[in-house]
């Protein structure tokens, strides 16, 4: 009998929920472990409290000398909550978090004097040996000049006995080797562009802040049960396995109550969030058996993005104490529901206006259709780039398939809206009339929050949708950091907005325009430019695909086809324009994508080709083994006749031969194309031959080996089934 697979059944099995209480109600706790507003004003002088302010508000620089005095604060509130050590935590682009710690304590130079010591120049900067954070050649290993800088903007955070700055991670030569500065830059950007198009309709507005609420999806896997996989310990997700015969259709999971362990974790888990600061509001269950979702309320998107960050690390940490393993892989398990993280963006204004957000009076619904139409515009016109800014190896398994969202990129705006902008399409070219003017105001721009009521449609099917007050970015992976995803869709709609503004003014001062007739005249235009964009069906049908390519839309299914966009010119541009990457940043991005890509089907072909012949192949010969046995028994008593009695058993028998011959012909053939995709030196080329020459035999070793698990007695199989990872609660 596979002891693992069953000693890890049986270990599962006995599970109780682990006992868990709230120490107190969320309102209480929430941001207890943040350096926050109100730490900091019991910690810091005044001084120090407005010149932290300033640097959030205004990005303001902080001197070395406030820097001390901020750190002198830092430090005596962390001390007194009794933390050991502080580190800077960055986001370098493995896509994760990283950190090393250092101990306040301190000693004098003979050892003598122990203290405690901490100060602005700690604070602010330090030079983590990086030399193996990926950097696309930025840096050479042996000269590993990297250092993290802190980012005033995102709090600083208790985690355990640690403080944790939130910091940048740029190279010695000034270029980004994080996912924060280019996000930083891209909000920026997207703040003073939008801001100047505010000023069209209200001159008070001074700042734009882009939003952002994820949704987390995820699936809770027993831990032991998951550790006796090599494949999800190893790339995240299962390389083979039978579907089960119960999968998602009843979606009795989906609508059912949540699962008494998995609500003793969330519970825990949510606890853990509020003391960290990062606002959780909605829990439940996910479409697919032991998938579920997390969710919390919106926020400034850099801090979103850090709190999605630090919620991933969170939330594998805490799922231990429930002796469970997360999983993050967009798509774990064949033939089930996989993962999202659905981006809800939107843009607020330091008046307190959501532009995204139609409102009551005409003017500021103008409003709202110039933000609501730019972003159409900017989609519409960087489709590419934002397919590439969700591009993964393991995202590549989700979009398309089982309720994820296609790889084409379209705008879903409901019927209502769709309605608003065929009427704004035929408006006059030029200046309009006074009537024609109050007839928009009042029947078209005017009524938008009516229609908005009546406007529930939703669309799921849709990769990037207007639900009311905000787009949904659904193609973004639950593995991913959201920031490539927002900094791409914040620089594209930056950059409409400077067109937009620029198109307006020209209309103003060269063709004698009032204000208003200019911007009906560009939104008129961009409506017509964009309709290739907008798609109100079913994102997963065939049909879609086949009109999508008639209107001239991408549709890369892998992530090397789709990664190309990042260095077109039309991205190198963008980049530059707006001051987020240069030439040299964006170039290394991409080859880091591009190694990232390759390494990971690298280690999933070595994977699955060690299991497929170390573990599949061994117990199929032992069990056809069993058979011969049985085969040479029966001939044994009954001569002659064992040819009819077992005529199953042979046929078996030459079953089994056939799919470990055809195991080890397909696994061999991989390995030849590993061998010749290792020997190409250009990024490109190798990720594509991996994408193209290597992975296609990854099906057919899966279809030999799943097989193979129907056949061979229950008993023997040595690998935990989907059966099993997907049902045990
Ligand atoms: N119910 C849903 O919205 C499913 C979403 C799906 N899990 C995705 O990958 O995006």
């Amino acid at each position: 009998m596979s002891t693992l697979r069953f000693q890890a059944l049986q270990e599962a099995s006995n599970r109780k929920p682990v006992h868990f209480e709230e120490i107190d109600r969320k309102s209480n706790l929430f941001g207890s472990n943040v350096f926050n507003e109100k730490a900091m004003k019991q910690y810091l002088t005044s001084d120090a409290l407005k010149g932290v302010r300033d640097a959030i508000q205004h990005g303001t620089k902080i001197d070395r000398k406030l820097a001390d005095y901020i750190a002198m604060g830092m430090k005596e509130w962390a001390l007194a909550k009794g933390v050991t050590h502080y580190t800077h935590w960055f986001q370098p682009l493995t896509g994760t978090t990283a950190e090393k710690h250092d101990a306040f304590f301190d000693t004098s130079y003979d050892g003598s004097d122990p203290v405690e010591k901490f100060g602005g120049a700690q604070l602010v900067q330090q030079e983590p040996d990086a030399s193996s954070f990926p950097n696309g050649g930025i840096r050479n290993t042996f000269e590993a000049r990297g250092y993290t800088a802190w980012d005033p903007t995102s709090p600083a955070f208790i985690y355990g006995t640690t403080l944790c700055i939130p910091t940048v991670f740029i190279a010695y030569t000034g270029e980004a080797l994080d996912n924060k500065i280019p996000l930083l830059r891209a909000l920026s950007a997207i703040d003073e562009a939008a801001t100047e198009v505010c000023k069209y309709f209200d001159k008070n507005v001074k700042k734009v802040t882009a939003t952002l609420g994820w949704e987390q999806e995820y699936f809770l896997i027993d831990k032991a049960l998951a550790n006796s996989r090599p494949d999800l310990m190893m790339t995240g997700r299962t390389l083979l396995g039978h579907t089960s015969a119960k999968g998602q259709q009843l979606d009795d999971h989906y609508f059912g109550s949540i699962p008494t362990r998995a609500l003793t974790y969330m519970r825990d888990l949510e606890q853990e969030c509020m003391l960290l600061g990062i606002p959780v509001k909605t829990r439940h269950n996910e479409v697919a058996p032991n998938q579920f979702e997390l969710a919390p309320i919106f926020e400034e998107t850099n801090l979103a993005v850090d709190h999605n960050s630090l919620l991933m690390d969170v939330m594998q940490r805490v799922a231990e104490r429930h002796d469970f393993k997360v999983l993050f892989h967009e798509k774990p398990f064949k033939g089930v529901n996989g993962s999202g993280k659905h981006n809800n963006w939107s843009l607020a204004t330091d008046t307190g206006v959501n532009l995204l957000s139609p409102s009551k009076t005409p003017m500021s619904n103008l409003q709202f259709l110039t933000f609501f139409i730019n972003t159409i515009k900017a989609v519409n016109d960087y489709e590419t780039l934002l397919r590439a800014s969700i591009a993964t190896a393991s995202n590549d398994h989700r979009l398309g398939a089982n309720e994820a969202p296609p790889a084409i990129i379209s705008v879903f705006i409901g019927a209502q809206l769709s309605k608003v902008l065929l009427e704004l399409e035929s408006v006059t070219t030029g200046k309009l009339s006074p009537e024609e003017k109050t007839d928009l105001k009042l029947n078209v721009v005017g009524k938008i929050p009516d229609v908005l009521l009546d406007n529930t449609d939703r669309n799921r099917t849709s990769p990037f949708a207007f639900t009311g007050n905000k787009f949904e970015f659904r193609a973004v992976g639950s593995n991913s950091n959201c920031s490539n995803a927002m900094t791409t869709l914040n620089a594209i709609v930056a950059k409409q907005l400077i067109d937009f503004k620029n198109e307006v003014e020209n209309l103003i001062e060269n063709k004698d325009m009032k204000k208003d007739d200019a911007i009906f005249n560009v939104l008129r235009e961009y409506i017509k430019q964009s309709k290739k964009i907008l798609f109100e069906g079913d994102g997963y049908s065939d049909a879609w695909e086949k009109e999508a390519a008639k209107r001239g839309l991408s549709n890369f299914k892998t992530t090397p086809e789709a990664i190309k966009a990042k260095v077109s010119k039309q991205a190198l541009d963008l980049f530059e324009e707006l001051g987020i990457f240069n030439h040299v940043e964006a170039e290394a991005r991409y080859e880091i994508e591009l190694e990232e890509y390759t390494k990971k089907i690298q280690i999933e072909g070595r994977v699955l080709g060690d299991i497929a012949r170390n573990h599949v192949i061994p117990t199929a010969i032992r069990y056809q083994n069993t058979l011969i046995e049985n085969v040479k028994g029966l001939k044994e008593i009954f001569g002659k006749e064992f040819e009819t009695i077992a005529k199953e058993q042979i046929t078996l028998i030459k079953e089994i031969s056939g799919h470990i011959e055809g195991i080890n012909t397909k696994v061999l053939a991989m390995t030849n194309e590993r061998k010749k995709a290792n020997q190409l030196t250009d990024a490109q080329k190798m990720a594509e031959a991996y994408c193209n020459k290597v992975k296609p035999y990854f099906e057919d070793i899966r279809n030999h080996c799943d097989k193979l698990e129907l056949l061979v007695d229950d008993e023997s199989w040595t690998l935990t089934k989907y059966r099993e990872l997907l049902f045990t609660k």
